[in-house]
């Protein structure tokens, strides 16, 4: 299977999402998420795309089927390459995305959020009043995922061997809180570096401000690729 890393466009504008891109000479594959596409609109995923690069649109789907049945065929049009929903939505909101890509015509890779990385067991408890622990909820959610029909799940790369164990190698794992060892956490909660990501066995890597805010971004992302990937 395809591993990659998977830069997140969390950037205000278009303009410093160019700036950003100039790095960068070969196409990569990207995420563009709410902030850069409520700001640019669906043009900017177009204009992304031409220049060559894989988009990952990140609009985290959550709502009642019909509507994200209607929204996924609205998503379908953009061409991007993966395209992603919140599991607690439930199986048929799930199910729904699933009919509206088969309606359409299109493949794209639709994945489904378990517990988002800022989330911690102690959150979940005391503020979702959920009882179970993040793992069995996470390995749920990507349960549900797979029975709606779904390619895989976004979830912290910590989780990647049950889900993997439990629903096969070929379930696609997504993992953002990704930080190399000399960067700051921020609000993300369960972290692990690129290397570790790897032995965990995540498909893709999700990485934002330690590539975006550095320095050299372009360095950061040759460095950050090379411990992943192993070579
Ligand atoms: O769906 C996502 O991409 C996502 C899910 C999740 O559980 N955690 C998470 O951080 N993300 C996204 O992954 C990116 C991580 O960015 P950094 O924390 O800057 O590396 C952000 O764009 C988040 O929106």
């Amino acid at each position: 299977m395809m591993k990659d890393v998977i830069v997140a466009l969390d950037f205000k504008n278009r303009k410093e999402t160019m700036a950003f891109l100039e790095g960068f000479k070969e196409g990569i594959y990207v995420k563009i998420g709410m902030e850069l596409f409520y700001g640019e609109g669906p043009e900017i995923v177009r204009e992304i795309r031409k220049m060559g690069h894989k988009v990952f649109l990140d609009l985290k789907l959550h709502d009642i089927p019909n509507t994200v049945k209607s929204a996924m065929k609205s998503i379908l049009r953009l061409e991007a390459d993966m395209v992603n929903l919140h599991a607690s939505g439930g199986s048929v909101m799930m199910e729904e995305a699933m009919n509206a890509c088969r309606e359409e015509g299109k493949k794209p890779l639709v994945i489904a959020v378990t517990q988002l990385t800022s989330t911690t067991e102690e959150l979940m408890q005391s503020e979702l009043l959920i009882d179970r622990s993040l793992t069995e909820t996470v390995l749920s959610y990507a349960e549900n995922a797979k029975k709606a029909g779904l390619s895989g799940v976004v979830c912290s790369a910590l989780e990647v061997p049950v889900i993997k164990e439990h629903l096969g190698e070929g379930f696609i794992t997504v993992t953002p809180g990704i930080r190399p060892l000399d960067s700051a956490a921020g609000d993300q909660k369960r972290i692990v570096t690129p290397a570790r990501a790897r032995e965990l066995g995540s498909d893709y890597i999700v990485v934002g401000r330690p590539i975006t805010r550095a320095e050299d971004p372009e360095k950061a992302y040759r460095e950050i690729k090379k411990e992943f990937l192993g070579v």
